[in-house]
């Protein structure tokens, strides 16, 4: 007889709200026993960063795929990536090029970003049945979906005398600029506001700022160009800045910056990059949206006075994409009012391409943060962060049950 694939179940006791351990007693537990699944192993994580040693000493010691059911938000999920993904594997898998991990998903965190793209919620309100959509696609023995991953390089600059560089592996989101400041920011205000909610303070307290930056945008392999999206057309086009390889150099100021794969939204209602869903990609690419307030016709000069005026336009852009995305849509008018109609320069820039370059100006310290999937990085003074769309070819494979 066929043993049973390895199953870990594991879950993050304080993430979201601090419900995963009794959702797991109450829901999770006794449909995984009323289903005859066998658990291999159960745990709850001890500390940040237990999430990944347990898969990986899971792994290590168990063959074939494997399946982990994660009560957790996206933060747990991507400790458990990043420890199989950047570390060789030894025990059972010491000589395995590829292990695949398959994943389900129990949403108990504070946005639960990958789950709500993959099962999009009908209400705000949705009850257990909600969380239990994937454990069902798994006990019914549904598909899975492989995840497209980006791996983000830190690095120092060629003259600095620091050769390691850092390596960040995101499954949801990848961004810089205001992005990175809510989720660096946001982190102190846990407590306090387990919700979303804290996630809006932040914004509110970062919303005038603005990034320097240089960034280069690299072209996908097959299409050989970096694509933007054109709402008059309503598809995407090459960028028309591309250069003889197919590369887009952009200038800042930012006031936003942010790529994702995998996912169409960052909370249930925040649909950041609607065209993730809307508009299938056919090859690996990432979707990126930035914010640049000098494409605003009524931009004169960077001061106070401009920023602070800026932020009224950063609100809208981030209030639209709750409303099922329409931030996509807005362009200027003559006079730098915001509208969905014309054909003035659209507000947002939104980007389909492999990868990107952020090369951060050395006097703006805020424009150093990069943020993986809501783990927080700096760059070094005069280096740079390098991040590319991939579905890895060896090493951990990562699928989700859905
Ligand atoms: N026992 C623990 N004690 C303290 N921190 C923990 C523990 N277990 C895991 N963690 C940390 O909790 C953090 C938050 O987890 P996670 O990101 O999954 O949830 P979230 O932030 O509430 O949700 P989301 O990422 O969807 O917004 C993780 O970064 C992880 O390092």
């Amino acid at each position: 007889m066929a043993s049973c694939p390895p199953v870990l179940v594991m879950y993050n006791p304080v993430c979201g709200d601090g419900t995963a351990e009794t959702f797991f007693n109450e829901h999770v537990f006794p449909r995984l026993e009323e289903a005859h699944i066998q658990v291999t192993q159960k745990m709850a994580t001890g500390a940040a960063g237990h999430a990944g040693t347990i898969a990986f000493d899971f792994l290590e010691r168990y063959e074939g795929n494997v399946t982990v059911i994660l009560g957790s938000g996206d933060g747990t999920l991507h400790e458990i990536i990043n420890a199989l993904s950047l570390v060789a594997l030894k025990g059972v898998r010491k000589n395995v090029v590829s292990s695949s991990v398959r994943v389900v998903l129990i949403p108990c965190g504070t946005a639960n970003a990958l789950y709500c793209s993959l099962f999009k919620p009908i209400s705000m309100n949705e009850g257990p049945a909600y969380k239990l959509k994937s454990l069902e696609a798994f006990i019914m023995g549904s598909d899975v979906v492989p995840l497209t991953l980006t791996v983000t390089t830190l690095s120092a600059p060629p003259s600095s005398k620091q050769s390691c560089s850092n390596v960040a592996v995101s499954a949801v989101v990848t961004s810089t600029a205001l992005h990175a400041s809510i989720l660096h920011d946001s982190e102190s205000l846990r407590k306090e506001l387990p919700g979303i909610e804290r996630f809006k303070v932040a914004a509110r307290n970062n919303i005038t700022q603005w990034y320097s930056s240089h960034v280069k945008l690299l072209p996908t392999p097959s299409a050989q160009a970096v694509e933007i999206y054109d709402p008059d057309q309503k598809t995407f086009v090459i960028h028309k800045d591309s250069d003889a390889h197919g590369i887009v150099d952009v200038h800042g100021p930012f006031a936003y910056f942010l790529s994702t794969v995998n996912v169409d939204r960052l909370e249930p209602a925040f649909r950041i990059t609607p065209l993730a869903s809307d508009i299938v990609s056919s090859e690996v690419s990432l979707d990126l949206v930035m914010v640049r307030p000098h494409r605003d016709p009524t931009f004169v000069m960077d001061t106070i006075e401009a920023r602070n005026a800026f932020a009224e336009k950063s609100v809208a852009v981030l209030t639209a994409a709750y409303q099922d995305g329409n931030h996509i849509n807005f362009r200027y008018t003559d006079d730098g009012k915001m509208t969905n109609e014309g054909t003035g320069p659209t507000v947002v820039e939104y980007i389909r391409c492999k990868g990107w370059e952020w090369i951060p100006d050395e006097a703006d310290e805020r424009a150093h943060l990069v943020c993986s999937d809501g783990a927080i990085f700096s760059i070094v003074k005069g280096g740079k962060a390098a991040c590319s769309a991939a579905v890895p070819a060896d090493g951990a494979e990562f699928s989700v049950y859905v």
